[in-house]
């Protein structure tokens, strides 16, 4: 274990101090922040040449190749924080459960949870399970100097939507039907998920994660009422696993507007915001002592300089009284962006933001 993230508490190194990690501690910054999700990935040249013929989950298990993937979004966009390269069903897979990541598609489960009996599919993760991230966040944090590494795992809803479904889904409607028909066997999946996500995320932090992001990117196809009484205690006992280690814990969803209080309450210490809610009513909806990350629309990089720089604006305006922001996309960085255009954001949101 790193002396970095001993449960004791991090100790003041140039990680620690910088302007991420800072700004999801909500103090002072010198600029703000920039990552993007899915920063690493097909939008780099240089991404698709070193993944050639090599399947995308096998490409996940070979640490050489996790480093450099991972690197490849720093070296070039000067992001100021690094995201671990793998995928959310990587530790199911790790304990066995038969699936893959089809190109185009995304993950696809060959035996679908949907009965009590197919819950033993999901067995305890241990850290030997998941030897490749030990080493490949060893080599990591070796090359990346100051610049922290987010390590991250799917929520336990957005990973029981892939296995009751067997696949992805628009309206996840094998899963709501067995979270509202059967609350027992709901419950007792999300449990044992939020077991496993809370051990992969561990292995992340003893191996030298500087903060964490749980991603439950479908969660936003849920009601209030019901992410409280089904998904929240789920999502609570992740990041209450991982609390002591005190590195941030980031929270994130799409089309999450009406859950952003709740997913703040669930435990997180950065809220994710999509580009449907500006970041001062979000801050609004969550309250006091949380950092908010987000939130523009991805899509606005497909569009001129001029126009990418008026709504990074805007986006810059709605943060100025946060408590602490972390500038990123609203979603994920898309295959078909102009990479270039990335890298002119990231300059501008330091260059405007620079105190
Ligand atoms: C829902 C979800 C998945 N995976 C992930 C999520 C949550 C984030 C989100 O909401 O987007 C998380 C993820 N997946 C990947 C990362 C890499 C780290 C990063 O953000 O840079 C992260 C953080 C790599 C990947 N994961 C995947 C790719 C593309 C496959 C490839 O490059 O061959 C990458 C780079 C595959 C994947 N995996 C998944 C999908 C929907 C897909 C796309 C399928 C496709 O369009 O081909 C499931």
């Amino acid at each position: 274990m790193s002396a970095n993230h001993s449960p004791a508490g991090p100790q003041p190194t140039a990680t620690y101090e910088s302007a991420f990690l800072k700004a999801c501690r909500r103090e002072p910054v010198p600029h703000t922040p920039v990552w993007f999700m899915r920063q690493a990935g097909r939008s780099l040249p240089e991404y698709l040449k070193v993944r050639e013929g090599i399947p995308m989950l096998e490409s996940c298990m070979r640490p050489e190749l996790v480093a450099e993937i991972t690197l490849q979004p720093v070296r070039r966009h000067h992001v100021d924080a690094a995201i671990y390269f793998s995928d959310i069903v990587v530790p199911l897979k790790a304990i066995g459960v038969d699936l893959d990541i089809k190109p185009g598609v995304g993950p696809v489960v060959q035996n679908p949870v949907r009965s009590r009996a197919d819950l033993a599919q999901l067995r305890d993760l241990t850290p030997e399970d998941v030897w490749y991230v030990t080493e490949a966040i060893g080599l990591l944090t070796a090359e990346l100097g100051e610049t922290p590494l987010i390590g991250f795992a799917g929520a336990p809803f957005t990973l029981a939507s892939y296995l009751v479904e067997g696949g992805p889904s628009k309206n996840h409607e094998h899963t709501k039907a067995l979270m509202y028909s059967d609350p027992q066997l709901w419950a007792d999946l999300l449990d044992r998920l939020a077991e496993i996500t809370s051990d992969f995320l561990k292995v992340q932090i003893e191996a030298g994660a500087s903060a964490v992001q749980l991603f439950d990117s479908w969660v936003g196809a849920l009601a209030p009422a019901d992410y409280r009484r089904s998904v929240m205690p789920a999502s609570s006992k992740v990041f209450d696993a991982v609390a002591s280690y005190g590195v941030p814990r980031i929270h994130f969803g799409v089309g999450t507007g009406e859950l952003l209080g709740l997913m703040g309450e669930a435990g997180a210490d950065v809220v994710g915001v999509d580009w449907r809610v500006p970041l001062d009513e979000a801050a609004r909806r969550v309250g006091p002592g949380k950092a908010l990350q987000g939130n523009l629309d991805p899509a606005v990089l497909f569009a001129s300089t001029e126009a990418v720089e008026a709504k990074t604006r805007e986006v810059l305006d709605a943060a100025a009284g946060l408590e602490g922001h972390v500038f990123n996309l609203g979603h994920g960085v898309m295959p078909s962006m102009d990479p270039d255009a990335l890298s002119r954001l990231v300059e501008y949101v330091h260059t405007q933001t620079a105190r």
